[in-house]
């Protein structure tokens, strides 16, 4: 349903709201998450990022050398539906919004302060989401 990138690019709810998303969404999102190890709903593009948080975020995790390969990012202004429907699934009101092998991680600040402790390198690394060392020019 939605478009996955080149992988080559590489609030909580209170559960009494009343859902908004359809079933056909809720699946579309959660074959998404399940699309590749380390999934990334942002705003643009990992090239052209519209927003300076996804922007952050996909910096981040090129630094710490995710496998394009292990990646996909979905856009989330191509679609009102996955952009609102992501934050119910996942319980979280901003983009974006960080998957690693189909665990909801957290956004940029969480990312941020995770890659900052090596929290995100050995989560990263356990998900064997890295490019292969002996690949690293
Ligand atoms: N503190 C957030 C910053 C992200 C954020 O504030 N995103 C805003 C502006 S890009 C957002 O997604 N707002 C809801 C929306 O645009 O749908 C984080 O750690 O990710």
């Amino acid at each position: 349903m939605f478009a996955r990138l080149a992988h080559r690019t590489i609030n909580k709810q209170p559960s009494s709201w009343v859902r908004l998303i359809s079933t056909e969404t809720r699946q579309a999102i959660t074959s998404a998450i399940k699309s590749a190890p380390v999934v990334l709903f942002m705003k643009g593009t990992p090239e052209f990022p519209q927003c300076g948080f996804s922007r952050a975020t996909v910096g981040m995790l090129g630094q710490q050398g995710v496998d394009p390969l292990k990646f996909a990012a979905y856009n989330v202004l191509e679609d009102p539906e996955l952009r609102e429907g992501v934050k119910e699934l996942s319980e979280w009101p901003t983009i974006p919004q960080l998957y690693v092998n189909e665990e909801f991680v957290g956004g940029c600040d969480i990312v941020m302060s995770m890659a900052q402790s090596g929290e995100l390198a050995k989560l990263l690394e356990d998900a064997k989401a890295l490019v292969p060392e002996e690949e690293v020019e």
